[in-house]
């Protein structure tokens, strides 16, 4: 199986054509305004056009949106994912669910076992987790902030959930992550830029290429 990646952040064509060169699966574009990743609905509404004449599917990154800016969003960008970053109760996934007719990633900053007792109440809801860490102090971010957690605490995951494994990924730490956490998924976006909010190509190929080297080593490993 293949392991899929969504590259988050994304901010200008080259990098989307670089993802979807790379057959990443997913691209994910910010809306939240203090990032620098933050894109424009009218270019992110061109870039997803982009990604998926690629084949790319995309994710509008959403931070406690309310229903005027997501309803922009939907109706220009188009997205196949919405990605609800912030402190979105399950009343509200499930209203976003129905309002928009999309599938639904709900993230969760998690630093201890206690916090993915959180799920719980958005099973059934969110169609997919994300797994991120939780914002180091004085972040003004509650993603991207190139912090991982101890992905120990997502093998005691029953196998049942759907999610996306995030936070602190690179090139270097993510054969370790997949192997650790058992994810199927891995989202990464500081972990493939030279600088806040610039993708870095060969940081992109690297971390792509060490996702499907780890699947080609745990493939032959259980052959053993
Ligand atoms: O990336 C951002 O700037 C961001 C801002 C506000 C909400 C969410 C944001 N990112 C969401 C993501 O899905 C990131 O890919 C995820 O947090 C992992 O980031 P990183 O640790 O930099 O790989």
């Amino acid at each position: 199986m293949t392991t899929e990646i969504k590259i988050c952040g994304l901010s200008t064509a080259e990098a989307v054509d670089r993802a979807a060169e790379l057959n990443a699966g997913m691209a994910g574009f910010i809306f939240f305004e203090k990032s620098p990743r933050h894109v424009a609905v009218d270019t992110a509404a061109k870039l997803a056009e982009r990604a998926r004449a690629r084949d790319l599917k995309t994710v509008a990154v959403t931070v406690n949106m309310d229903d005027a800016g997501l309803d922009e969003i939907v109706k220009r960008m188009k997205p196949d994912w919405l990605q609800l970053h912030g402190g979105e109760s399950p009343d509200r996934t499930a209203e976003l669910k129905a309002r928009y007719g999309l599938p639904v990633m709900k993230a969760f900053a998690i630093r201890e076992a206690a916090d993915l007792d959180c799920i719980g109440p958005y099973e059934g809801i969110a169609d997919r987790f994300l797994f991120d860490a939780k914002p180091p102090k004085g972040s003004d971010l509650p993603g991207g902030n190139g912090v991982s957690f101890d992905w120990r605490l997502l093998a005691t995951l029953d196998g049942a959930a759907s999610y996306m494994l995030s936070g602190g990924l690179t090139k270097d730490n993510v054969g370790e992550a997949l192997r650790i956490s058992g994810a199927t998924m891995v989202d990464v976006s500081s972990g493939v830029e030279s600088a806040p909010g610039v993708k870095d190509f060969g940081m992109m190929d690297a971390f792509v290429r060490a996702v499907r080297d780890a699947g080609l080593t745990a493939r032959s490993g259980s052959q053993e």
